[in-house]
């Protein structure tokens, strides 16, 4: 049996050796995980006992009834049930990280924006006490919309817990390396890989390379799901064997410890007398999954024009209005562009979707300068954007060869819902005032005269 006890204390289950070391390849899958023989009951969900003596208990991620293709739910076996891990909460402030729906008065969203990384700070930051939220959009307590956040972590959670009943968490590295260890089992992230913690999933974050940066989509609404590919076809894109879920993972420790819950944009506390990292066996189609966005195949114009961005959706998640969704979260990654007599950086555009983006690595072709790794950008619902002056310049009379874009990785979070500043992002966070002036020098080209200038 393959353990990880000398990194994190977790007995592991066994797995397949190589590049699956740890995971189980899918998306969506029925997957079936144990750390100790025998231990998932076979056929059935609910014996009379169970081996181990251990409690059955069901994590339904979607309603009991919700449509079979879209129906999630896990059933772990572990050696208390949750209902041990929470009693007596008691309110705890978190003040940064804030939830919709949460609209400062003296902050204007209305605008386009950009802001330099975020610095570390030389406080101990923990994944809790270091989420800084950026921006927020929707209504938690009707479950739409989504916050924007910059994490800075440098500390790991001991003996501490955390879960968030109000969304899932779609988690994008930019600096340092991150070890998720869940209640279904341990994600190991760095930059180039997303995480995603689904709603309700218990689970402690530990520093394995600091300092941490990274960007935060914080779900409300529907899960993210793969995007339909129409007439692509079964493949390219993000490929569901591309995802991987832990393998059960569990520890049995009886230590004081400290589970925080987020509910309803609150937080609270409980106290309680072991780990509640004690799921032994699993199975079932409701997990965390990590995704290396290199895997990402990006389709695109191969004769001319540039077509809207949802080409590179990776993730989308619904807002029950077909074709609009409530997060679409798309992947600007190294590509050829090839498209014959064509502008080939975005267009300029205004959007009743509202974009917020976040650089990982490397030049974006819009911004050639000024939106750095670390950096994010927000062009607000029906708000006019575009390349800046230098982009439009340089692509408007390039030679247009085939062109690699190398070295490049930014993503964006499109939600329907406009976004609104946290006091965070609108006062604290380094926001560049001088952003719109990247358009300023754009000049006036038309003289009257037909042909190309
Ligand atoms: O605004 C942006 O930079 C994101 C974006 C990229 C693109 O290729 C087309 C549209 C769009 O909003
Ligand atoms: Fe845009």
């Amino acid at each position: 049996m393959n353990t990880l006890a000398d990194f994190s204390g977790l007995t592991q289950a066994p797995s397949l050796p190589g590049p699956h070391a740890g995971y189980m390849p899918g998306f969506g899958n029925d997957f079936e995980t144990e750390a100790l023989p025998g231990a998932l009951p076979q056929g059935m969900n609910s014996p009379q006992k169970c081996n181990y003596g251990l409690y059955g208990e069901q994590l339904s991620g979607t309603a009991f009834t919700a449509p079979g293709h879209q129906n999630e739910r896990t059933w772990c076996y572990r050696i208390r049930p949750s209902v041990k891990h929470s009693h007596r909460y008691a309110r705890l402030d978190v003040p940064h990280w804030k939830t919709a729906p949460h609209v400062v008065d003296d902050v204007t969203s209305l605008g386009q924006y950009r802001w330099n990384p975020v610095p570390h700070s030389d406080q101990p930051l923990t994944w809790i006490t270091g989420m800084r939220t950026m921006t927020t959009a929707g209504d938690v307590n009707t479950q739409v919309g989504m916050a924007s956040h910059i994490y800075l972590v440098t500390q790991s959670m001991k003996d501490a817990y955390f879960f968030s009943a109000d969304s899932e968490m779609l988690v994008v590295p930019q600096e340092g390396r991150l070890r998720f260890c869940t209640e279904l089992g341990i994600l190991d992230i760095a930059p180039g890989e997303i995480a995603i913690l689904p709603r309700g999933l218990l689970y402690r974050v530990e520093v394995t390379e600091g300092p941490c940066r990274g960007f935060v989509c914080e779900n409300y609404g529907q899960k993210f799901e793969l995007p339909g590919r129409g007439p692509i076809g079964a493949n390219c894109m993000a490929n569901r064997r591309d995802f991987k879920a832990p393998v059960a993972a569990f520890e049995d420790r009886d230590v004081p410890s400290v589970v925080t819950i987020k509910w309803c944009g609150q937080f609270h506390e409980t106290q309680i007398a072991q780990s509640p990292l004690d799921v032994v066996a699993w199975h079932g189609n409701y997990t965390p999954v990590k995704y290396d966005l290199s895997t990402y195949c990006p389709v695109g114009a191969v004769l001319f024009d540039h077509p809207d961005p949802s080409i590179f959706t990776v993730l989308t998640a619904p807002s029950g209005q077909p074709g609009t969704a409530n997060i679409d979260f798309v992947l600007f990654r190294e590509r050829w562009m090839v498209a014959e007599n064509t502008f080939r950086p975005p267009w300029y555009h205004k959007n009743i979707m509202s974009e917020l983006m976040g650089n990982i690595y490397g030049q974006y072709d819009a911004k050639p300068k000024g939106f750095v790794p670390g950096g994010i950008s927000l062009h607000n619902m029906m708000l006019p954007h575009g390349p800046d002056k230098n982009a439009f310049e340089g692509a408007s009379s390039a030679d247009l060869q085939a062109v690699k874009l190398d070295n490049t990785m930014s993503f964006m979070f499109e939600t329907r819902f406009p976004q609104h500043l946290t006091a965070f992002a609108g006062r604290e966070a380094p926001l560049q005032d001088d952003y719109i002036d990247c358009w300023e020098s754009l000049e006036k080209k038309f003289d009257g005269t037909p042909g190309t200038k």
